[in-house]
């Protein structure tokens, strides 16, 4: 049963007061500085985490998409751990940042910045919780006791790392997480960090990083935006600090806090590729990469080889990603449902044209696609992945994969016919018709196949001229095997052929609409007739539809009318 006033049992959020908030009039305009937690928080929070094979090939993964700030363990917790961190020390190229986490305790302080000897660039990242909570229950600490800690690890940190003469040779940066931010007064959250900063003494250069965390998620996104605005406008030396976000996803607003911590100023975010971490998880870093990407922005990650990622994540962390997951999840850039298609379908030819008019490739042209915020081909997707047919989808989905798959540009009450026959078989099979299926689908019904299965078949035929503007069609058909003289005139060779079937097989056939179009180029060029047919059949009005392709284009046409004759003759 529900809590009648749940008011009792939970507490909501309490924002900072936040005078003059500038925030909500800002934007991004360029990417932050990306720290990549999967091997420290998103591994650490695995019911089997990677073993050191995995972590080398996530690592170098990380490395190649482009992360420039990888943290890699907590070297303190296990061997295997250290072991990884000495191997990212001695293998990662020197614009690449390694980063390790440690409690503020001596020995294991001690102990990190051992597993980072020897590295090009190195971030400590010291964190100790700050929120009465946690002070209380874990730690059982008061305010000061808790900045004594955290000032008495910084100086040892510092003193093992940048004031230690045989150091000399890293690049050492230092971070420092007030865990629990989120829910730590505001006021004590400065305190610390300015404590901490007084020991450190950054440089402009070469900031401190403080990392703010939404360790858990306790409120709506605006309440953490005005949380980093309120540090940094209270902050002092604010060059000297690259402020960092590293939010969790408890209410599910992880990526929107982030951005709106972006636009209250910060600098730098921590999380994992979609999203994997301690509980709902971490930030995710492929959603906020591509927001950008999609906004015009260089995310300065490379995403275009998207199932590569998901690939590695399923793999390593065995955990699958969403299918709706967003830009990785494999349905994202899929629609099913009819008028989805159909918007998808003119957003597609609109853009061809303009590329065609452009004389590029359409890198230079802005993507406006309905429903498709972003080109699948970015991040590596194929054009035939986006429109998949089921019973929801209308008259374009299979249209969109008969052009694709077999360059047939379907006249439109072609496509509603087709969608009709389309839809019998989706709900028949009651799944998704795959692309192979579609195209079988309709080779078969409009005879196309090179064994499909037909009463009607042109063996040989002439049409001359009978007079001013009468044609004169003569030929021989085998109908169900056996053969067939049959004559007839008309005003064209369509005409003279449709008025011979008429009367030798005693069906009315009256045109339409007739479309062709070329297929293919060069001299594989082959010509494509659509035949619109009125008819009767079971002494009811009908219109039937006839597909032929031939490398001669009246020939094509002759094969569209048999087309025709074989769909009157056929059963569906
Ligand atoms: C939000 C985060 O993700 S923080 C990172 C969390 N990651 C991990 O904990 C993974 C690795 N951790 C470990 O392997 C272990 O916890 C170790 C090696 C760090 C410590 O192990 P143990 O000494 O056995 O302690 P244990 O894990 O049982 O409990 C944590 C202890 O650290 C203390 N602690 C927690 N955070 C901190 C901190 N930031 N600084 C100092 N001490 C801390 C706790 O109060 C507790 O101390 P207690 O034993 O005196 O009560
Ligand atoms: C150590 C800190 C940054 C952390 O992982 C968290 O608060 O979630």
């Amino acid at each position: 049963m529900p809590l009648p006033d749940p008011r009792n049992k939970y507490k909501p959020c309490r924002g900072v007061k936040l005078e003059n908030r500038q925030w909500p009039n800002n934007t991004i305009t360029k990417a932050p500085r990306w720290l990549s937690t999967d091997l420290r928080d998103g591994n650490q929070s695995l019911p089997d985490p990677m073993n050191t094979d995995e972590k080398k090939a996530y690592f170098h993964k990380l490395v190649d998409i482009g992360y420039k700030e990888i943290e890699v363990a907590f070297p303190s917790a296990s061997q295997i751990d250290f072991d990884f961190t000495r191997y990212a020390v001695e293998n990662a190229p020197a614009d690449v940042a390694i980063q390790c986490l440690t409690p503020c305790r001596e020995e294991l302080i001690r102990r990190t910045v051992d597993s980072l000897k020897g590295a090009k660039r190195a971030i400590v990242h010291l964190y100790l919780a700050t929120s009465p909570l946690f002070r209380d229950v874990v730690f059982n600490m008061d305010e000061e006791a808790c900045m004594q800690l955290a000032v008495r690890s910084t100086k040892l940190v510092r003193e093992l790392t940048k004031d230690n003469k045989d150091a000399k040779d890293t690049y050492w940066q230092f971070e420092f997480s007030p865990e629990t931010f989120s829910d730590t007064p505001i006021e004590f959250a400065l305190k610390i960090c300015e404590a901490v900063k007084k020991v450190w003494e950054p440089s402009t250069e070469n900031p401190i990083i403080f990392n703010l965390p939404a360790t858990v998620e306790m409120g709506t996104p605006n309440i953490y935006a005005d949380q980093i605005e309120w540090f940094l406008k209270n902050v002092t030396e604010r060059e000297k600090i690259c402020l960092s976000l590293h939010t969790h996803n408890d209410r599910g607003c992880g990526v929107a806090a982030t951005e709106l911590g972006l636009l209250a100023g910060a600098d730098r975010v921590e999380g994992c590729l979609f999203g994997n971490g301690e509980r709902t998880g971490n930030v995710d870093l492929v959603t906020l990469g591509l927001n950008l990407y999609t906004q015009g922005i260089d995310p300065g990650v490379d995403f275009s080889d998207m199932d590569s990622l998901v690939d590695l994540t399923e793999k390593y962390n065995k955990i699958p990603v969403h299918p709706r997951a967003p830009y990785g999840g494999s349905l994202v850039v899929c629609a099913f449902s009819g008028s989805h298609q159909d918007a998808i379908k003119k957003g597609f030819a609109r853009r061809s044209a303009g590329i065609e008019r452009d004389g590029g490739n359409g890198n230079n042209l802005h993507w406006q696609i309905p429903y498709l915020p972003l080109d699948p081909s970015d991040i590596g997707r194929t054009y035939e992945a986006v429109i998949r047919v089921n019973s929801q989808s209308g008259k374009g989905g299979a249209a969109w994969i008969i052009l694709r798959h077999l360059e047939l540009d379907l006249p439109r009450g072609l496509q509603v016919a087709f969608s009709k026959i389309v839809q019998t078989e989706a709900e028949f099979k009651g799944r998704e018709l795959k692309s192979e299926e579609l195209i079988a689908l309709f080779e078969k019904h409009y005879f196309l196949g090179e064994d499909s299965k037909h009463a009607y078949d042109l063996e040989d035929y002439n049409v001359t001229a009978d007079g001013k503007a009468t044609r004169l069609f003569k030929g021989t058909m085998t109908v169900g095997g056996k053969t067939v003289e049959l004559q007839g005139t008309g005003n064209g060779p369509i005409s003279s052929f449709l008025n011979a079937a008429e009367t030798q097989f005693n069906y009315p056939m009256e045109v339409q609409s007739y479309k062709e179009h070329s297929l293919g180029k060069g001299s594989k060029v082959k010509a494509v007739c659509y035949l619109e047919i009125a008819s009767k059949k079971n002494g009811k009005d009908i219109i039937e539809w006839g597909v032929g392709i031939h490398e001669d284009v009246s020939q094509a046409s002759m094969r569209a009318a048999v087309s025709v004759l074989n769909r009157l003759a056929s059963d569906d």
